[in-house]
């Protein structure tokens, strides 16, 4: 569905991605994993179209993204940022209706679209509806962004980091929905530090470090040697701690 091939990105005299090759299917979850600075956001927005290969590039369903125009892109590929810009005082709703922007509906059909209605339900903001944005907690405000992209119904979904400020029972509705619509044939893609919920929620990884993909694997491979390499910490698989389950 998505495929990165030999793509390499230079910014102001720093390459932050080094020919890297990976495919992302439909069907699945995969996770991006990586120490800070890796170049796994960076990944996720060349992913997205929002930054040009420099060398390479990036295809989905066979199309170059470079030859996509805008609207046509955001309908294939939704996206939710890491870094979340303050909101305006609108309702929270109407934050999540800007994901039907894509498709240039009216303010009002944007906001009774039954995408939105579903992606509100999904991230279990239905009480909050009625919120000014602007009022938000930081774990209120990612699932509202996470709302957005879910209510393009694309059938690509780049997220980054979207359970890092959650708390356990958000983190794990909220993985379960990345199964949902791997299950609904969705290509679902995204960033996260938490190895436990990677492993247990991806089908695939792919683990970067230093700009470069250093692996590409089913989540149930990821052994411990790999994790020290690429994070230089030791692995226990423990018995006894408190591991947020259900
Ligand atoms: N415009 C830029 N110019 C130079 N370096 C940049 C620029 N933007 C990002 N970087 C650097 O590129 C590297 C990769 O950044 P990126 O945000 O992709 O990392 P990441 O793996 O997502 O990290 P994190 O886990 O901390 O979110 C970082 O070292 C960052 O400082």
């Amino acid at each position: 569905m998505l495929e990165t091939r030999d793509v390499t990105f230079t910014t102001g005299g720093a390459t932050l991605l080094h020919h890297a090759s990976a495919g992302f299917e439909s069907g699945t979850v995969t996770g991006l994993l990586g120490p800070n600075g890796a170049g796994k956001s960076t990944l996720l927005k060349l992913l997205a179209g929002l930054l040009p290969p420099t060398e390479g590039a990036v295809f989905c369903d066979g199309d170059d993204l470079t030859h996509l125009n805008q609207s046509r892109r955001a309908r294939r590929i939704a996206y939710m940022p890491q870094d979340i810009p303050p909101f305006p005082p609108m309702p929270v709703r109407e934050i999540a209706s800007l994901g039907r922007l894509p498709y240039a509906e009216a303010p009002d059909v944007a906001l009774n679209h039954p995408a939105v209605s579903m992606a509100m339900g999904l991230v279990g903001l239905d009480d909050l509806a009625t919120r000014p944005a602007s009022r938000l907690s930081g774990g209120e405000r990612a699932r509202l962004m996470l709302a957005r992209a879910l209510a393009v119904e694309a059938p690509v979904l780049l997220a980054d980091e979207p359970v890092a400020a959650l708390d356990p029972a958000h983190a794990l509705s909220v993985m379960r929905v990345f199964r949902a619509l791997a299950a609904e044939g969705r290509c679902v893609v995204l960033v996260i530090h938490d190895l436990m919920l990677a492993t247990r929620f991806c089908d695939r990884l792919v683990v970067m470090k230093e700009g470069a993909i250093r692996y590409a694997l089913p989540a149930e491979a990821l052994s411990d040697a790999m994790v020290r390499e690429v994070y230089g910490v030791d692995v226990r698989r423990v018995e006894g701690a408190v591991v947020p389950w259900g």
